[in-house]
């Protein structure tokens, strides 16, 4: 130092400073204690000035450093509880002799929890970073403002945006469809969850959980959690066409299956049996629920086609512009939305085996002009093609439409009508044949039970006497329904079925009609929709109370309302009515 420094100036530095120090002479006496000092020791300077050393810190050191002349620098020791970090320095003269020593000394306690917070602070960080890193999840964090602050590996591959695209940019830079929500829980400080939306240059379809950040009841920001399910939607969409291929795709039941032992069952079970064994075209002819699915599925099993594909077409159910895709095919390019590779039709699917044409009365010219052509021919062109394609089928059609009033309108060809009637086989309506009702009781009892885990056995003449009574319109469906719903009324342990199970019979007491007839006692909609909303809620019950009227029998309800078969299908479809 080149000026030399009062006692009294040295005591006002040695006093304020945050340092403790502690001096002692030659003879081992304290001479310096500062305030700093006696804030850590617990001891005051004018109790220990003066004393040896020895009697206030035994476990000094200073002794050492005056007999060794050497400095002791960043020594860690406990001082009671303290934790302190200690410099010991000799006092020398001006003549370099040692007079003395000094301890520097600092409280660390507060440093070292500090220190190992931080520690812990990093080690949770990089603890989370891996996390974060590791996530199949996408991870975006944004600041109060809505600002990207944040985002991990998965969120890049997720969206396809880097970080560069957008880190300190909105949180809504990443949205293809759908409304931001981070915004949105940016503006609620509430979390939301399971929210879908598309994210990203590929449109991704994602399910986006967002909650806030919080400190105190301070809002930070906010973290979304970005969940990719296209692959699992892809997945499901994928699943859902091979199930409804299956179910197109495979005849279920065979003869055995067929309930019915009256003479008019015999002898269309009969025709069934024999025309199964030629390749000659079917007509199944009956109302609606009689059976004739049924004797397709037989007649299919029962052929030299068995092992070949089943593949039934619901001709009124699919919508009339695209029927003659489905059916015949269609070629590279035929028409905007097609495959790029073109598609096999049904035809062509059930190469080898059955095709089943459900609602034949339904088809429209064009397609009755096609079909005619496959019976004859043996060939189909697909829609857009000119190439024939030959085909091994067999084809079975069922109705419950007055063909031959359609042929005389001019509405169906005749000569298709011909072709398709070769073997046309008449499945009875169930009132029919009321003697077959006990059996058919009898079966649906059993298919029911197993399906319900129940036991029922028997039914007493009362309740027979009953179902015997009733016209079902809605034939053996109607009665499968009423079975269910008897079988559901029972308590867990009857086993016999008593009159008060059986749910009310009517004109409308089949179950879909029977939901549809509780909800005609609604009066029409409450006016607080848009017109289209109102008119579609008054279209619905319209639609539910002239299937209710007809019994469930579709053609008669098409005819009440004034609109054609197919345009009844869509209708239903349209308002989540049940088709069968
Ligand atoms: N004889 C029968 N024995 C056993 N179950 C039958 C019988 N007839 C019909 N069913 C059952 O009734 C329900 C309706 O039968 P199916 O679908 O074959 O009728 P459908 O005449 O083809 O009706 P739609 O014309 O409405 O298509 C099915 O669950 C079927 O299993």
């Amino acid at each position: 130092m080149g000026q030399d420094i009062s006692r009294a100036e040295m005591e006002v530095i040695m006093n304020v400073t945050h340092d403790a120090m502690i001096g002692i002479g030659l003879d081992g006496k304290i001479n310096i204690f500062n305030r700093a000092a006696e804030k850590i020791t617990g001891f005051k300077a004018e109790e220990v000035i003066g004393k040896n050393i020895k009697e206030v810190i035994p476990s000094t050191r200073l002794f050492e450093v005056m007999r060794t002349g050497c400095a002791e620098l960043n020594q860690s020791q406990l001082l009671g509880n303290t934790k302190i970090i200690t410099n010991r320095v000799p006092v020398r003269d001006e003549n370099g002799i040692i007079i003395g020593a000094v301890a520097v000394f600092r409280d660390v306690t507060e440093i070292t929890a500090l220190s190992e917070q931080i520690t812990d602070v990093m080690e949770m960080r990089s603890l989370l970073e891996a996390i974060i890193n590791s996530t199949q999840d996408a991870i975006s964090v944004c600041d109060e403002n809505g600002l990207n602050i944040l985002v991990n590996p998965a969120y890049t591959r997720i969206t396809g945006l880097k970080p560069e695209e957008v880190l300190h940019k909105p949180a809504t830079i990443d949205i293809a469809e759908g409304e931001s929500v981070h915004m949105q829980v940016l503006k609620t400080r509430k979390a939301v969850r399971g929210v879908p939306m598309k994210v990203g240059r590929f449109r991704r379809e994602v399910v986006v959980n967002v909650a806030p950040i919080l400190i105190g009841d301070k809002l930070k920001g906010s973290v979304g959690i970005i969940h990719d399910i296209s692959e699992i939607k892809r997945l499901s969409d994928e699943l859902d066409k091979v199930k409804s291929l299956i179910r197109r795709m495979t005849a279920k039941y065979t003869f055995d299956d067929i309930i019915g032992s009256c003479e008019l069952m015999a002898s269309a079970i009969d025709q069934a049996k024999r025309a199964a064994e030629t390749p000659a075209t079917v007509l199944l002819r009956g109302e609606s629920g009689t059976g004739k699915e049924l004797f397709a599925h037989a007649i299919h099993n029962a052929s030299v086609r068995r092992r070949g594909p089943f593949v039934r077409v619901n001709c009124a159910a699919i919508a009339e512009p695209i029927l003659e895709s489905e059916l015949f095919g269609y070629v590279e390019g035929a028409f905007t939305g097609a495959v790029k590779s073109g598609k096999k039709g049904y035809f062509e699917e059930a190469d080898g085996g059955t095709i089943f044409l459900d609602e034949i009365g339904e088809v429209n010219p064009s397609v009755q002009a096609k079909l005619l052509r496959v019976l004859q021919e043996k060939e189909i062109v697909r829609v857009g093609g000119t190439k024939p394609v030959p085909v091994d089928v067999r084809v079975i059609a069922a109705t419950n439409a007055n063909l031959e009033q359609r042929v005389s309108e001019g509405t169906f060809r005749e000569d298709l009508y011909y072709r398709l009637n070769v073997v046309p086989i008449f499945v009875p309506p169930l009132r029919a044949r009321k003697e077959d009702i006990p059996l058919l009781i009898d079966h649906l009892c059993r298919k029911y039970s197993l399906e319900y885990g129940r036991k029922v056995a028997e039914i007493t003449p009362e309740a027979l006497d009953v179902l015997m009574h009733y016209d079902w319109p809605g034939n053996v469906r109607e009665l499968e329904n009423i079975i269910s719903r008897t079988i559901i009324n029972m308590k867990y342990n009857e086993t016999t079925i008593l009159p008060h199970h059986v749910p009310a019979l009517g004109r409308a007491a089949g179950p879909q009609w029977q939901a549809q007839k509780a909800e005609q006692s609604i009066p029409v909609p409450a006016l607080d929709g848009s017109l289209e909303e109102v008119l579609a809620a008054v279209e619905k019950k319209v639609l539910q109370q002239a299937l209710a009227t007809a019994g469930g029998n579709k053609t008669k309800a098409a005819r009440m309302l004034g609109i054609s078969n197919r345009s009844l299908y869509y209708k239903l479809e349209r308002h989540g009515i049940s088709m069968k």
